[in-house]
């Protein structure tokens, strides 16, 4: 029987993710034996500085899809956020599993909403995506950069002065998190997640034909059309991660896909935002980019990247 070499970042939701897949694939009968290898990436080793300012994104992607390219492991499980727009030659998302709950959740000290929170309170996130839409609706917040994982995250609201922190429902729930420890659900009209947010991306290389036809099995196919609109949103946008990007899709009853999307300033003070809908999900995507831009979105974003380059 193959065995099929699974690589995995160390920390605590990686490594819950990618056995999580395991156990699914197994549970399907794949005809392979699983191993785990954990990689320690450069995003894990330097956790104290902000996100956007050392690479974003594909940091802690790479070198688990260098270690694929060189064959030392044969697939990975990301979370689907974390993967930038496009993959590197000879990979691919080889497939994408049902999503969770795609949604953020607001934590705070005194269990107050959003909408009582008072006057200046102070909220820690690293993600201009959250920070923008909060400001956007309440300018008076603080915001406050926190860095680390979820747990630590947890733990900082305890420790230091955040009066709330935002985080990914899915993230919470895979790490077995209960729902009780969440004050408030953040909707779509209050904060749109991330491309891909509460959603795995399982990655191989293009060849192994074998393990792609027997990963076929796990594939989620509404969530997977959600992605694809999501990422071609995410890709004509090239908002890289100094802009504030938010998009969501899903099926609706009727079999069509409804994507809303986002783009902001850092400050919240601008926002541009739609919805469309339609069948074919890489155009949808497209469409959605389109539109925004055409209101001023591609502007904002050229600027917020001079500024950052400056
Ligand atoms: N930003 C880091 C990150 N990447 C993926 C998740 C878990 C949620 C998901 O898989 O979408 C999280 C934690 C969070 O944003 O709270």
């Amino acid at each position: 029987m193959r065995k099929i070499i699974v690589g995995s970042r160390r920390s605590k939701l990686a490594l819950t993710q990618s056995n999580w897949v395991i156990d699914q694939l197994k549970g399907l009968g794949l005809p392979f034996e699983f191993e785990l290898k954990e990689i320690v990436t450069k995003g894990d080793k330097i956790l104290d500085v902000t996100l956007s300012k050392v690479g974003g994104k594909g940091l802690f992607v790479k070198e688990i899809e260098q270690a694929m390219l060189d064959g030392e492991i044969d697939m990975a499980i990301h979370s689907m956020k974390d993967m930038p727009a496009e993959l590197p030659e000879g990979l691919t998302i080889g497939c994408v599993p049902k999503r969770e709950d795609h949604r953020d959740v607001l934590i705070s000290k005194n269990h107050m909403p959003l909408s009582e929170l008072p006057e200046g309170a102070i909220i820690g996130t690293s993600s201009l995506r959250r920070s923008a839409q909060l400001k956007a609706q309440r300018p008076d917040l603080q915001i406050k950069w926190i860095r680390g994982n979820i747990d630590t995250r947890l733990q900082k609201l305890k420790d230091e002065d955040y009066d709330a922190i935002i985080l990914a429902a899915a993230g919470l729930s895979r790490l077995g998190w209960s729902k009780d420890i969440v004050t408030e659900y953040l909707d779509d009209e209050l904060c749109i997640p991330a491309v891909g947010q509460g959603a795995l991306a399982i990655e191989c290389r293009v060849n192994d034909g074998e393990l792609l036809k027997e990963l076929a099995k796990l594939n989620c196919r509404a969530t997977e059309e959600a992605v694809l609109a999501e990422r071609a949103f995410l890709k004509t946008m090239e908002g890289g991660c100094q802009v504030p990007i938010a998009g969501y899709a899903r099926k609706t009853d009727n079999g069509s896909l409804e994507m809303l999307a986002l783009v902001g300033s850092p400050d919240g003070k601008i926002i541009y935002r739609d919805t469309v809908q339609g069948t074919e999900p890489i155009a949808l995507g497209e469409e959605l980019a389109e539109r925004l831009s055409e209101r001023g979105a591609k502007e904002l974003i050229d600027l917020v990247k001079e500024e950052m380059e400056s």
